[in-house]
């Protein structure tokens, strides 16, 4: 891994572009070596930003994407905690991407048949019978430090797909990341998260990718307590 950058913005806005300029760097990157560009989403505040960004971004084809869930939860995509149905309502009608290359858990299965249905997904579109490795994941950090529906002390960090009570989860050490804090609530939480603190690794301290390029990105609120060296780029600069 080449380090872990961690980009602080004045607002979400100058956030959430920048971070719609990074995916799509990054996929024009993988697009030029590559047949696709495999991409894990999580849920949350990340629904909304990148929604609204993305689409923004000039030129964008989404044509060769692959997009998967870093995590998801087990009710029916009209429910509001389906990140898929957000995104569906969201984001996938505006930037063309084709359907069969949204991988969305079945929701009608129960929860084992559902996660191993989701990982017989996974092998197919990725050609492999390994843990797949997504060119980027981008991941959202909770207040208590947890991401990817990861708590704190949860017993299942070490696992690579794994059902829960009405979760299925896609874990962390994978590839690309992006990891994003924002909000002022978090502030604590990101500190201890970015520069230790007492007792265990939180979930979100544990994310690191094999290879590739580590992004925090956070607005200035949430950074507001740190003190280890961050980045904080003008206007309209790119990652
Ligand atoms: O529970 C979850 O929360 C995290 C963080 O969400 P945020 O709203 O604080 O950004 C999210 O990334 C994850 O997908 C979701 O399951």
């Amino acid at each position: 891994m080449s380090g872990r950058r961690v980009v602080v913005f004045p607002s979400v806005a100058e956030l959430g572009s920048t971070l719609a300029q990074l995916v799509s760097s990054r996929a024009e990157k993988a697009l030029n070596t590559g047949a696709s560009f495999s991409l894990g989403l999580s849920g949350g505040s990340l629904v909304s930003i990148l929604s609204k960004e993305l689409p923004a971004v000039p030129n964008l084809d989404c044509s060769r994407w692959l997009i998967g869930f870093c995590d998801e939860r087990l009710v029916p995509f009209t429910d509001p905690e389906s990140t898929y149905g957000l995104y569906k309502n969201q984001l996938f009608g505006k930037i063309s991407i084709p359907e069969e290359r949204i991988l969305a858990i079945d929701p009608s299965l129960p929860v084992q048949e559902c996660a191993d249905d989701y990982a017989g997904k996974l092998s197919k579109a990725f050609n492999t019978e390994q843990i797949p490795v997504f060119d980027m994941l981008l991941l959202g950090m909770g207040p208590d430090g947890h991401t990817c529906s990861l708590f704190p002390d949860h017993p299942l960090l070490q696992c690579s797909i794994y059902p829960t009570y009405y979760t299925i989860l896609l874990i962390l050490p994978l590839s690309y990341l992006c990891v994003m804090g924002n909000v002022i609530f978090k502030a604590p939480i990101l500190k201890q998260v970015l520069e230790g603190g007492e007792g265990p690794a939180l979930p979100a301290a544990l994310v690191a990718p094999r290879q590739g390029e580590l992004f925090w990105l956070v607005d200035e609120p949430a950074a507001a307590s740190l003190t280890s060296q961050v980045e904080r780029p003008g206007p309209g600069a790119r990652l």
